[in-house]
């Protein structure tokens, strides 16, 4: 091989490697973006310094060799570092497209369990963690409770305001409970204008108190929809139900909660009626 040649050989593969390994960053510099601050942000910010070290060490080489390669074998370490680029670039570039991926199937996932309209978690979703907690309150021994919100003649607010008010309204109660609610507490829409909170270690006692907590919360509450000059005044009703007792499964707490929230309508509205077993379980 000529001495042309093979200079312009090891060089250019030194070059391309710089070149690949300013690729790299920019990968690295998008999985930055793509992530929020922790542990792997550090990680990856701390790749990219390591990335940026080898680009110097890669022009100093080339500085100090530029015209010293006269043998066959002075390709070995150019060599070296062409393929030694490539492979950061493929492991950037992989890990960029799997972060994308996880993304994704989280986006996908929050979707499938959630109420678009309200952002709190959708019936399915309700269902689920209701099936878990419901057993761990039959392995441990923990106290669960739910809680059947219900709002109060909201068929007017339709009606006098027009349907897009009573979607706003939707959304800042589930909101205003929200605030109320502990962390591990679930809160989901279970149908139109109904929602259920699932209140894992919560005894009826408790339950009940929250439950007043919510109601008067609401009832305090004016809500201002459209364009803020609309002040409207709702009222909920709840009905609560706890685990224990002839109430062990998820059909018997939900329809413990659901006779408890009939009887909290039947009872003039704005009203909580916790789980009492005077009241039998109508089926
Ligand atoms: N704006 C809006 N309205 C909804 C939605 N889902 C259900 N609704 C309305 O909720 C109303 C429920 O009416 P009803 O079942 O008669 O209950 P209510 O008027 O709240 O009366 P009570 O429950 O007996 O106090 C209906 O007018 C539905 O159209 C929604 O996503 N958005």
């Amino acid at each position: 091989m000529g001495l042309n040649l093979l200079l312009l050989l090891s060089n250019s593969l030194v070059l391309v490697g710089i070149l690949i390994l300013l690729g790299s960053l920019l990968t690295v510099r998008r999985i930055l973006r793509s992530f929020p601050e922790g542990r792997s942000h550090k990680g990856w910010f701390t790749m990219g310094c390591l990335i940026s070290l080898f680009v110097l060490g890669y022009l100093a080489y080339v500085n100090i060799f530029w015209e010293k390669h006269t043998q066959a074998t002075d390709l070995i370490v150019p060599g070296v570092f062409f393929f030694g680029a490539c492979f950061v670039l493929l492991s950037t570039f992989l890990s960029l497209n799997t972060a994308l991926d996880i993304i994704r199937i989280c986006e996908l996932e929050k979707e499938s369990s959630t109420d678009p309209l309200t952002g709190v978690y959708n019936r399915r979703h309700m269902e689920k963690c209701l099936q878990e907690e419901i057993a761990k309150a039959q392995r441990y021994k923990f106290d669960l409770s739910l809680l059947l919100i219900d709002l109060d003649n909201f068929k007017l607010i339709n009606d006098q305001h027009g349907h897009q008010v009573g979607d706003q309204v939707l959304t800042d109660i589930s909101a205003l409970v929200l605030q109320e609610l502990r962390s591990f507490d679930v809160m989901a829409r279970y149908g139109g204008e109904e929602f259920l909170v699932i209140a894992p270690n919560t005894g009826p006692g408790y339950a009940h108190i929250l439950a007043e907590r919510l109601r008067k919360r609401i009832e305090m509450h004016h809500f201002f929809v459209g364009s803020k000059a609309l002040k409207i005044k709702l009222t909920i009703s709840i009905g609560v139900s706890s685990y224990g007792g002839s109430i062990t499964t998820q059909e018997s707490l939900v329809l413990r909660a659901d006779n408890n929230l009939y009887l909290a309508k039947g009872q003039g509205r704005n009203k909580v009626i916790a789980d009492q077993s005077k009241y039998p379980l109508q089926v």
